[in-house]
């Protein structure tokens, strides 16, 4: 059969799917509702999805973020700002010259399934495409997650997702962020170098933070080393050492040592945090029991008057092109597919970078998309859908084992053994 794919979004993952299918002479069309390739990575993207601020910069290193046929140029730091890695991956779209297979400014309104297992694909322009197949590369981290809590406050409320600069926290502002992941992190010690106020970090799970390098090398290339069937309490053992090793005990610089063990969490990773909250710059306080105005009422029963809240406080899985009977995923963030990327009730409708790793997800966009060329060219068979949906419901076991139950724990994968998986299949 002759496949027509389409692809949404040309982001990190959409490029990366633009560029397999190309190599593997699939007829494609990409768009985009955006002016440019880049996705999350490009810092005030005109389509509006970008969670990027300014000073952003990756906390994968840069050997691990590449795609596999393209290093990033010898002269970038460890972990490069968003300006780099946008320079890189236009470098990657010229280099394999696809970009005239992308249409700019053009979103998709609607994916429906037709009754022949086409998807008519609906565009912002009213204008109606056929294809054999879609591949979903919109993103997950472009919806805002709210949490709700009692009363109201009169100060400047903000979600991590529209904080772009630290003029916000010009002067003497004190500021509260809740939550205590990547964005929360970041944005805290960005207030806490440019406020003369007080700066906290309410959380209600706490996290174990790490730091960037370790021993002088960035600490996502030692993970190379842990192969898959260590068992998980020598993973965790192991972990605890090199943490150690790097920073001591987290509770020495004021940071509480959350109660669960370690990797049963994203990792949050910070080389910056534990200079500022050692030095009483940033201070960690529990979830937040009530707004009163100008106040802030912290579940210990301690209060503190604030001018800004943040709430970095996660995204919501959403793809606003799909009729909510045929897939909605935004209240519990749960998409049932397996291995992340293919629908077992769907044929043809694959999901690429729809994972949340300890480690980058381009790697991971580009081993899939090399799948689903496979399964299109009908080189790589899949199980029957009984024995997709049985693979699924284990892997939702496995997660709910070893994860705290939250949103932002339901597409966790570990890089490499994911990796290895799917270049398996
Ligand atoms: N430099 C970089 O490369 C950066 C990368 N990122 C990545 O972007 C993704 C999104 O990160 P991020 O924006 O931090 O979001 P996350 O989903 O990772 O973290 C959300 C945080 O908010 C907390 N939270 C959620 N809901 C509530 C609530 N109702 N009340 C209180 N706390 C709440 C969560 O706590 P709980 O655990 O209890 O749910 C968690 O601490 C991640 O993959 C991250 O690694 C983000 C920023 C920078």
């Amino acid at each position: 059969m002759e496949h027509k794919v389409c692809i949404i979004g040309a982001g990190s993952s959409g490029i990366v799917a633009c560029k397999v299918l190309q190599e593997n002479n699939i007829p494609f069309d990409c768009y985009e509702k955006g002016s440019g390739i880049g996705g999350n990575w490009r810092y005030m993207n005109d389509n509006g999805m970008s969670s990027s601020y300014r000073s952003l910069h990756i906390n994968t290193s840069k050997k691990v973020m590449a795609y596999s046929d393209f290093p990033m140029p010898e002269d970038y730091p460890d972990y490069p700002s968003h300006y780099q890695i946008m320079e890189y991956f236009e470098s990657y779209v010229n280099h394999f010259g696809f970009r005239d297979k992308i249409r700019f400014k053009t979103g998709v309104e609607r994916v429906e399934k037709l009754s022949d297992g086409s998807y008519e694909v609906t565009l912002d322009n009213g204008e109606k495409k056929i294809y054999t197949a879609v591949m979903v590369a919109s993103g997950h981290h472009w919806k805002p997650r709210y949490p709700n809590f009692e009363g109201e406050f009169n100060g400047l409320i903000l979600h991590s997702h529209d904080y772009k600069t630290p003029d916000i926290f010009q002067g003497h502002k004190n500021v509260v962020v809740v939550g205590f992941g990547n964005s929360a992190v970041d944005i805290a010690c960005e207030a806490a170098r440019t406020s003369t106020g007080k700066v906290i970090i309410s959380t209600r799970s706490g996290a174990y933070v790490l730091p960037k390098y370790i021993l002088g090398k960035p600490f996502d290339t030692l993970n190379k080393y842990s192969v898959e069937w260590l068992p998980m309490w020598f993973k965790r053992g192991l972990l605890s050492f090199c943490l150690w090793v790097a920073r001591g005990k987290q509770e020495n610089y004021g940071i509480p040592k959350p109660k669960r063990p370690l990797l049963s969490e994203h990792p949050t990773i910070s080389q910056d945090l534990f200079s500022l909250a050692g030095h009483g710059k940033v201070h960690i306080k529990p979830n937040i029991q009530k707004l009163a105005g100008d106040t802030i009422i912290f579940e210990d029963g301690s209060q503190e008057k604030a001018d800004v809240l943040i709430y970095a406080t996660g995204y919501k899985i959403a793809f606003p092109f799909f009729d909510k009977n045929f897939l909605n995923a935004e209240e519990t963030n749960e998409v049932s597919l397996y291995k992340h990327v293919i629908h077992p009730e769907h044929k043809n409708l694959f999901f690429i970078g729809l994972v949340q790793p300890l480690g980058a997800i381009m790697p991971l966009a580009e081993v899939q998309s090399e799948w689903v060329a496979r399964i299109l060219k009908g080189k790589s068979k899949l199980p029957s859908k009984e024995a997709m949906l049985a693979d699924i419901e284990s892997y939702k076991g496995k997660l709910r084992k070893r994860y705290k139950t939250s949103p932002r724990h339901t597409i966790q994968v570990d890089f490499y053994p994911y990796k290895n998986m799917i270049k398996r299949l």
